[in-house]
């Protein structure tokens, strides 16, 4: 793809989308990273060759695609600080930001843009993201297909036509990678409770994560008949799994995804007003 492609803001989610990217094969003369500090825009432009820029606005007035990646509470701000490059350059705009409206993104940065809001997650890193997207009524085919090239070099994408389903999205795959990495510290606590050194139990559960992932995926068969595929009567999987429907797992899984969306739209009233 010949577009340049700059992302604001340097930081977590920007670095993985970023480092994905080039690993799949996007030339790194096409990346722009932006960032206030240079201490923080060096090692990418060492280990990955993109282009860097201290200045927004400059490196808007030569992009094609304009990736949104700064944290939503100072996202109004820099908008507003590049809205006149943005509305000389017309590219396209994806936020990656969580809760922040389209329509507010949009006005922030002086209305009438094709704009694409992205939830992705930071396994982007290493090829394996899953990212949800939505597109305002501005975005045509091409620039559609854009975002999903830019997305899925790093991962699965799903496309949303009710943005504010892209709460949800937050809730199953944007905030999801720390639901998994807090099972492997319990996993790993556990194992050493029951005598594994703590590297041992960590490589394990770890491979047994990545494991179950790639057999469910390929798989026909559905979660629970695969669970199930595990569990020989009377045997330790049942004891296990009794043990965590007992202690409704189910339920508190409901309740923390239902409270990561609700602070999406949370968000979106504390830091979309205009
Ligand atoms: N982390 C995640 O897993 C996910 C994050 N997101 C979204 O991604 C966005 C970024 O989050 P995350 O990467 O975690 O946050 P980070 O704080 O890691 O990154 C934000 C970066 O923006 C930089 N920055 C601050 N001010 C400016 C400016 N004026 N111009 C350009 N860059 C600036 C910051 O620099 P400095 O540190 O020097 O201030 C920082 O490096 C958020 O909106 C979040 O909702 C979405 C999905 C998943
Ligand atoms: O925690 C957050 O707000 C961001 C959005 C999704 C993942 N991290």
């Amino acid at each position: 793809m010949a577009s340049t492609i700059t992302f604001i803001g340097a930081g977590n989610m920007a670095g993985a989308i970023i480092g994905g990217m080039i690993e799949s094969g996007f030339a790194p003369n096409d990346v722009i990273a932006t960032s206030p500090s240079d201490d923080v825009l060096a090692p990418l432009r060492e280990r990955l060759g993109i282009r860097t820029e201290t200045d927004n606005a400059a490196a808007v007035a030569e992009s094609d695609v304009v990736v949104l990646a700064v944290k939503p509470q100072i996202m109004r701000e820099v908008c507003e600080q590049m809205r006149d490059a943005v509305q000389a350059r017309r590219p396209l705009i994806v936020s990656v930001a969580a809760g922040l409206p389209a329509e507010t993104l949009e006005a922030w940065l002086g209305g009438e843009l094709p704009l694409v809001r992205c939830m992705p997650n930071t396994p982007a890193l290493v090829g394996a993201g899953a990212a949800g997207l939505y597109a305002n009524a501005r975005v045509d085919e091409d620039q559609r297909r854009l975002a999903t090239e830019l997305m899925e070099a790093v991962g699965l994408v799903e496309w949303v036509e009710d943005e504010a389903l892209l709460d949800a999205v937050t809730a199953v795959s944007g905030s999801a990678p720390a639901y998994f990495f807090l099972m492997f510290e319990a996993m790993e606590e556990a194992g050493v409770k029951l005598g594994l050194p703590a590297d041992t139990a960590r490589r394990l559960a770890m491979q047994t994560a990545l494991g179950a992932a790639k057999m469910a995926l390929s798989s026909d068969k559905p979660p629970a008949e695969l669970k199930r595929n595990v569990m020989s009567p009377g045997g330790t999987t049942e004891r296990a799994i009794a043990h965590l429907e007992d202690a409704e797992l189910r339920r508190i899984m409901g309740e923390a995804m239902t409270a990561c969306a609700d602070r999406a739209a949370e968000m979106a009233d504390e830091l979309g007003q205009r």
